[in-house]
């Protein structure tokens, strides 16, 4: 991380009045969200005053965020499954006045299924080992091994060997019980439950709805117990809850403030509105079969994790508000490029924001940069970059896009992702960005079938992605039954995370909310406000894939550096001129340190005069139209001979008198010179 990153920006901030923002990139566990901890951390506790009530609740956030929207993953403990964009906002006089936080794809797969290394978001686990007794039984929590949504992934709670003996062994999973905990200096189940629930009582959140998001997670956990059988009268494949799951639905009933037999029915059935036959508008109940109730379950379960997110975002907002602020300095933590061996939706829309990330990096650190030596006439020899627009336009494209496509097929009657990946195909085939899954150089990626998925040439490399849940996860409707039963809950909290949300229309009515067309309005509003904003870049490398410190791989981390674009960069840095000011800058700041007759001089004059007089090498800076522009870490040793001490002041002086004499000089003799040689011209006889 660049040491001076969020000073920079506050600096350019107030000296530019302008706003800020600061782009932290980097692959998953290279320590974009610990660094952007450290960024809010200084510029609350530096410029707010003295982390007072707003400052502090900046603060509290980010353990509230993390409980919520962090999980265990196989390359990081403490994977921010979410992006964000938190935004600190400042008075007139540069000091913080609220702060606002805006989220990104929270990563919904992971709350119904995770891998074997892997956990659900860390809440779940904090609940189960920290939590009072009085919560717990309230909620009828046990231990992970008790629940769908956990058992299949990694069960163990992160505890040091200390804390361990601190939580019930009834709490703990079987391989929790038999390996002992998840060791991470940062992480600690038990504790962090209380961590999370001052956290929010610091947001402003009372005890009451402190308790009803409590019950909304249970409610989810509980929800993913509920198991379906085939109903053995019904001839059209029809499903039913599983006898044994009848205590389980009456428990989540009452947590979701609902009725137990309205639930069960809106589970296995679907409303459908007849559009031909019989009478057009009529409602039909179409049955769901064990698979398709087990998705409407999944679906409900995803749906309410993700409002109670959306939910506690919010109230994050709400406890930092702000009247008015005149500046701001937004900090972007968002995931990096990811490819695994299963590609999905996920990633899809993630390597999207990847390519704007990347063009918006191009934009600014190489374009802008070769433009301005062009403009200023330094003769730069040029540095390639690879211009990403053609891939962007491949998934955003208005007409054909391939999120347009995706849309397109969700719309029609019978959806069906092979439709949609032949379109996809056919529509692009000539397009250099996107290929058959067969021409990877990934034997596991070779046997991907042609409709059923594509590869993608992103500009960090080539990425399939198997396309079978794209349409289904591109969907953030819940059917219309489930949505309008819980849209009646009993239960205000409830009702309330899904009543006012625009997302959802019309009670029941809609079939489709596109989950990317909504991310590309997000994103495209992001990068709005990017571009508006100065912008400072933070990449951040991952020593080695072990997870462990002072170790670090070459390989991998110059394979981080040519993906993020950042050879190029240094590239330019080595052969351009990093640091630049215009020349009536650098007048306006020296000119206090030098005597009235050298402050008389015109702006480019006196820098001229100045450069000579200290000797600098010519190589060392460059003079442009309007500015001068110097060679990395010169810039700085040019300020620092500048602002020595005063005996260095007075030879400094002298030497630029004697230059400009000189100079003066010169310029007569070549004067006097050219009359007399005019002259001897004229006089002579051809
Ligand atoms: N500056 C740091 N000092 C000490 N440890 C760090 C630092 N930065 C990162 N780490 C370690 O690396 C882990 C991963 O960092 P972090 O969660 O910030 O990664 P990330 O890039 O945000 O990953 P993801 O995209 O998965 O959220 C941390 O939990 C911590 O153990």
């Amino acid at each position: 991380m660049e040491e001076n990153s969020p000073d920079k920006a506050f600096r350019d901030m107030k000296v530019l009045k302008q706003s800020q923002s600061i782009i932290v990139s980097g692959e998953s566990g290279a320590g974009k969200t610990e660094s952007t901890k450290y960024i809010l951390r200084y510029l609350c506790e530096s410029w707010g005053t003295g982390a007072g009530p707003i400052e502090q609740r900046i603060l509290e956030a980010n353990p509230v965020l993390e409980a919520f929207g962090n999980a265990k993953t196989t390359r990081n403990n403490n994977s921010s499954r979410f992006g964000k964009f938190i935004e600190i906002h400042f008075s007139d006089k540069c000091a913080v006045v609220g702060g606002h936080i805006s989220h990104y794809l929270l990563e919904k797969s992971r709350i119904c299924l995770q891998s074997p290394e892997e956990r659900n978001y860390h809440i779940f686990y904090q609940l189960c080992a920290g939590a009072p007794d009085s919560i717990r039984n309230k909620l009828k929590l046990g231990n992970p091994d008790e629940f769908q949504y956990l058992k299949n992934g990694c069960t163990r709670y992160f505890a040091s060997s200390a804390t361990d003996t601190n939580v019930p062994a009834d709490r703990k999973s079987r391989a929790h019980r038999q390996k002992g905990p998840l060791k991470d200096p940062l992480l600690e189940d038990g504790r962090d439950f209380a961590t999370t629930d001052k956290a929010l009582h610091h947001l402003g959140i009372k005890e009451e709805d402190r308790f009803a998001i409590y019950s909304a997670v249970a409610a989810v956990l509980h929800l993913g117990n509920i198991i379906f059988e085939e109903r053995p009268d019904d001839s059209r494949g029809g499903s039913q809850v599983a006898a044994s799951s009848e205590p389980t639905v009456k428990l989540v009933s009452a947590l979701l403030g609902l009725d137990p037999d309205d639930l069960k029915h809106a589970l296995v059935s679907r409303v459908m509105q007849a559009t031909k036959g019989g009478v057009k508008g009529t409602v039909i109940m179409v049955p769901l079969k064990v698979y398709e109730a087990s998705n409407a379950r999944d679906a409900l379960a995803k749906a309410i994790y993700s409002r109670l997110f959306d939910y506690i975002v919010n109230r994050i907002n709400k406890s930092i508000p702000f009247q008015s602020s005149s500046y701001y300095i937004g900090v972007l933590d968002i995931a990096g490029f990811e490819y695994f061996t299963v590609n999905s939706f996920e990633q899809f829309c993630i390597n999207y924001c990847n390519e704007k990330l990347q063009q918006f990096f191009n934009e600014r650190l190489l374009r802008e940069e070769q433009h301005l030596y062009e403009k200023e006439g330094l003769g730069v020899s040029k540095i390639p970059y690879v211009d990403n627009q053609d891939c962007i336009d491949l998934i955003e494209y208005k007409n054909t896009g391939i999120f347009t496509l995706l849309d397109e097929e969700s719309k029609l009657p019978k959806p069906s992702h092979t439709h949609f990946t032949s379109v996809v195909h056919g529509q692009h085939s000539s397009h250099f960005r996107l290929d058959l899954p067969r021409k990877s150089k990934l034997r596991d990626h070779r046997e991907i079938r042609d409709d059923e998925g594509f590869m993608i040439r992103h500009f960090a490399g080539a990425v399939c992605y198997q396309t079978a849940k794209f349409i289904e996860k591109n969907n953030d409707a819940l059917h219309g039954s489930l949505e309008g039963l819980i849209l009646e809950s009993e239960n205000k909290f409830i009702r309330s995370l899904f009543g006012n949300g625009g997302d959802t229309g019309p009670k029941g009515k809609l079939t489709f909310i596109s989950v990317g067309n909504k991310f590309k309005t997000q994103l495209s509003e992001l990068m709005e406000k990017l571009r508006s904003t100065g912008t400072n870049f933070i990449r951040c490398i991952k020593p080695n894939i072990k997870m462990v410190d002072h170790q670090f791989e070459g390989g991998i981390i110059l394979s981080q550096l040519q993906c993020s674009g950042m050879t190029s960069v240094l590239q330019l840095m080595q052969e351009g001129f990093p640091s630049r000011a215009p020349f009536s800058d650098l007048y306006a700041m020296y000119k206090q340190y030098l005597p009235p007759q050298l402050a008389r001089l015109d702006p480019r004059m006196f820098c001229k005069a100045l450069f000579k007089a200290l000797g600098l090498n010519d190589n060392d800076f460059k003079f442009g139209l309007t500015k001068v522009f110097f060679r990395p870490g010169k810039f700085a040793e040019f300020d620092q001979i500048m602002k020595s001490d005063p005996e260095n002041l007075k030879i400094l002086v002298a030497k630029v008198k004697f230059w400009l004499i000189k100079s003066r000089w010169r310029k007569v003799m070549w004067g006097a010179l050219s009359v007399i040689k005019r002259k001897c011209q004229r006089l002579l006889p051809d």
